[in-house]
């Protein structure tokens, strides 16, 4: 394909791995980080696509930065970031596409961990959009014979996938940790998934695509790897850590730390069960042990498995 110009914001684990991609493609990639030398500015000039690859927590400052910087009318948004905003429980392609409303915004998401993908083993990843000519030349861009990217029509779908199983991998982490075998663990994964389609028809996600690379996909390849630093997370609090203690150790973001803030405080906004996610929530906020979590989420009330 022909050269593209593409501007990585943030040179973290995941901004890195996509920057590899894209050159290894042949397209001019230019990196930003707030630490490094080139000003934003010089960055995004002139690219056709600005993919953000920042934590949750600095999106909404990045946004207004960019938005003071001109940009032609074509450039594509991309945003891989997995977290929502305290503030506003916004998604992060949300509060990219108010800020750009005539722009087109494309999610890429999927079960990608980061060291996998700089070790070259093969991957598959989602981009997702409502703009469709925007999302398939994203999926030119990094496409190649190790990452395999497959275009979507639910951006929001997409994004929630990859944002809410961070939630579940700390679950996981716990089971491992505290040894609760393979019956266990495949109850967690899909009760799990059901719990995030759940969280994710109440934001007008399309429920098949939690069935897909970026939903069942991704929350198999986080709980089932100690390279996930959310899986790290809960993996260390069954060993009777304290969360200051674990994140004071981690290297990277474990995103699903405030995810489950938030998610908490817009489940009760709208009123939707979300039984595990509430045990993970106490069981950070040091309220109950992993043992008590366990045994609050056993001893739940019975009922069907699904309401037909
Ligand atoms: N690593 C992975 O395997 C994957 C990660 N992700 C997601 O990508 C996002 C980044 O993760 P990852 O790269 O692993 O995390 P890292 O901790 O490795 O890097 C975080 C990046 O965000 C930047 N950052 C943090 N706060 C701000 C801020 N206020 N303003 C500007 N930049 C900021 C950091 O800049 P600085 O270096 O200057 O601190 C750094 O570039 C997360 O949402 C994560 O869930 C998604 C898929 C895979
Ligand atoms: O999102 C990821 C893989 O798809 C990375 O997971 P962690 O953020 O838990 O390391």
């Amino acid at each position: 394909m022909q050269k593209t110009t593409i501007a990585i914001l943030g040179a973290g684990a995941w901004g890195q791995a996509l920057a590899d991609l894209a050159s290894q493609n042949g397209h001019e990639v230019r990196v930003w980080s707030r630490r490094g030398s080139a000003t934003l500015e010089a960055v995004i000039s002139g690219a056709e696509i600005i993919l953000s690859a920042i934590a949750m927590k600095g999106v909404s400052d990045l946004v207004s930065q960019v938005k003071s910087i001109p940009l032609s009318p074509n450039t594509i948004l991309v945003t891989a970031t997995k977290g929502l905003d305290p503030q506003t429980t916004s998604t992060p392609s949300q509060i990219w596409q108010i800020a750009f409303p005539d722009h087109p915004v494309v999610v890429l998401s999927g079960p990608n961990l980061s060291q996998e993908i700089q070790e070259s083993l093969p991957a598959a990843t989602v981009v997702a959009s409502e703009n469709t000519a925007a999302a398939e030349l994203v999926q030119l861009v990094f496409s190649s014979p190790i990452f395999r990217v497959y275009t979507n029509p639910d951006p929001i779908g997409v994004e929630l996938g990859g944002t809410l199983k961070n939630i579940m991998a700390i679950a996981a982490g716990v089971c491992d940790g505290l040894h609760l075998g393979t019956n266990a663990k495949a109850a967690l994964v899909t009760r799990g998934l059901t719990e995030m389609v759940r969280i994710g028809q109440s934001w007008g996600a399309k429920t098949e695509t939690f069935y897909g690379l970026s939903g069942l996909g991704d929350l198999l390849a986080t709980c089932n790897s100690p390279l996930s630093r959310n899986y790290q997370v809960g993996y260390q609090m069954a060993s009777g850590k304290t969360l200051t203690e674990i994140l004071a150790h981690t290297a990277g973001t474990a995103e699903g730390v405030n995810t489950c803030q938030v998610l908490v405080q817009r489940a009760q906004q709208y009123t939707i069960p979300i039984p595990l996610t509430q045990q993970v929530y106490r069981l950070l906020q040091g309220e109950i042990t992993p043992r008590q979590a366990l045994e609050e989420l056993m001893l739940r009330d019975i009922k069907p498995e699904y309401h037909y």
